[in-house]
């Protein structure tokens, strides 16, 4: 996957050095590359910026620079992370991570001149997407958590790929509680039958605490639960 990042402040991104997203990089599963929006500004400021027409706070991005930077790196599907924006989901990074080319639009100020978004819309498909109901100071953060949501689905990235297939928002609920040794810590002890070692009981166990958990911290994914799971997990369990 090639990924194409446009932002005046690039350095914002040195975390994606780190960790898995660098080893997919160091690899070849991520083609990543950062670009500092100034690179096509032509005034000795390097002016990114300029008063609202209509009036109104702050300042809006020029279309100019950005229109080249897009032009300059070609076409793919465009994410402009936005306050505005669809809200971003684990549906969204899957359907992300099966694309070629990604490019996304880091935003500042007071956001993008539309005229940018409707020009790339003309050849290449657009996503403006936000992170949740919280305001940013810009697209730069949003931008690092989808390309952690979207890096962990490509294969090859995570060593191991049952991580994926267990995951809550990917099945529909939170899950289970985990613990790891000592068996028993500050006088806290790990439930004995995760030490049981009857597996299906400990699977009874886990489905039954992510039923409770999502039902008290997240309704509205138990509203959007197939009940026929629920009858299935009681079976096989
Ligand atoms: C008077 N009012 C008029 C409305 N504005 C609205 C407004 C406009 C820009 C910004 C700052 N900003 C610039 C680019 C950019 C991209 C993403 C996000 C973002 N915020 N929250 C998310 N989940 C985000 C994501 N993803 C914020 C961004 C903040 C708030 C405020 C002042």
């Amino acid at each position: 996957m090639r990924v194409d990042i446009i932002s005046i402040f690039p350095d914002y991104f040195a975390p994606l050095e780190l960790s898995l997203i660098g080893k997919a990089r160091g690899t070849g599963i991520l083609d990543l590359n950062v670009h500092d929006l100034r690179t096509w500004t032509s005034d000795v400021h390097r002016t990114v910026d300029d008063t609202p027409y209509g009036g109104g706070p702050g300042m809006v991005m020029r279309p100019e620079p950005w229109g080249q930077a897009l032009d300059a790196v070609g076409d793919g599907t465009l994410i402009v992370p936005s306050p505005v924006g669809k809200p971003f989901t684990q549906a969204d990074a899957y359907a992300l991570a099966a694309l070629d080319h990604l490019i996304f639009a880091c935003g500042r100020y007071e956001g993008i001149d539309q005229r940018v978004i409707d020009d790339a819309a003309s050849r290449m498909p657009v996503r403006e997407v936000s992170l949740g109901d919280y305001v940013l100071f810009g697209g730069e953060v949003a931008v690092i958590v989808i390309m952690e949501a979207v890096t962990r689905l490509l294969p090859g990235v995570l060593g191991n790929a049952d991580s994926l297939t267990e995951e809550s928002h990917a099945a529909g609920l939170l899950e289970a509680p985990v613990y790891t040794k000592p068996a028993s810590w500050r006088s806290r002890e790990v439930p004995d039958i995760l030490r049981s070692g009857d597996h299906g009981k400990i699977a009874r166990w886990r489905r039954d605490q992510s039923l409770s958990r999502t039902a008290s911290r997240r309704p509205d994914m138990m509203a959007a639960y197939p009940l026929d799971q629920l009858d299935k997990a009681d079976k096989k369990a």
